[in-house]
């Protein structure tokens, strides 16, 4: 798939699959294309190039990176779950034990933490039963310790529902334990693999500067760089960094 906004092209020839009981996991540098990747997936960015093939009757749960919320409305976490679709009261309390946040269904929204609202977002996303979880950054307001708390419950529902998780991160050491393949985008797929076949290399750290400490990057030969409207320039002779 190709996505130019005017005449930028913002990704392409991407090429990425997800299947059933697996987990994904898009890391890149800002910019790199990522949520407009996720917008395509969704169904919400027309392609300029190439489709989006989807299992027939597929659905999605998309947890986005944040939500805006009417700080002037009185509303319980509980009552916002069902603004979306008709729900029970069990299928809800079920979808925020399996988020972990049971106890804030009575809690206004407009008082809940950021890292508790990404907990909320993801019941929300549940209550669909998706087959496959689109997750936008769900580590962006979280501490390290909710970080690792949040991964094992994205392990669990996949483990419970067996539904393929695509998640774009920007910890990479979380991403790292907990995903089965991480892509590693710039425009176009500039990295992908298991992370246990990852081993270090320089052009990583150079994309992720520090972050990209103690983790693993296999390298391939990379034969070519992008010019600033995002073309494919043949000319570079850089390696590249598969993990
Ligand atoms: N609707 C749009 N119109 C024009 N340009 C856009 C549009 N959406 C995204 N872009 C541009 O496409 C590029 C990729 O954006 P995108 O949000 O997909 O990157 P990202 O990898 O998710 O970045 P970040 O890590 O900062 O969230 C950016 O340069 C952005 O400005």
């Amino acid at each position: 798939m190709t996505v130019r906004f005017g005449g930028r092209t913002v990704l392409d020839r991407v090429n990425i699959a997800v299947q059933p009981g697996e987990v994904v996991t898009l890391i890149g540098p800002n910019g790199a294309g990522k949520t407009t990747l996720v917008r395509a997936v969704l169904g919400l960015t027309a392609p300029s190039g190439g489709r989006v093939l989807r299992r027939p009757n597929l659905r999605v749960g998309y947890m986005p990176q944040r939500l805006s919320v009417d700080q002037t409305l009185p509303l319980t976490v509980r009552r916002f779950l069902a603004l979306w679709r008709p729900v029970t009261a069990d299928q809800v309390a079920a979808a925020l034990e399996e988020a972990g946040v049971k106890r804030l269904a009575d809690s206004a929204v407009q008082t809940i933490s950021g890292g508790e609202m990404q907990r909320v977002l993801l019941a929300r996303a549940l209550l669909g039963e998706p087959d496959l979880l689109v997750l936008d950054e769900p580590d962006q307001a979280v501490d390290v310790h909710g970080q690792a708390e949040l991964f094992n419950r994205i392990a669990q529902v996949r483990q419970r529902r067996g539904c393929g998780v695509l998640l774009v991160s920007h910890d990479l050491h979380t991403v790292m334990a907990r995903t089965d393949r991480v892509i590693c985008l710039n425009a176009h797929v500039c990295c992908s693999g298991r992370p246990e076949d990852v081993s270090r290399h320089p052009e990583y750290h150079a994309l992720f500067g520090g972050h990209a400490r103690d983790l693993a990057v296999y390298v391939h030969h990379h034969d070519h760089a992008h010019a600033e409207d995002g073309k494919v320039v043949h000319d570079h002779d850089g390696d590249c960094c598969h993990g």
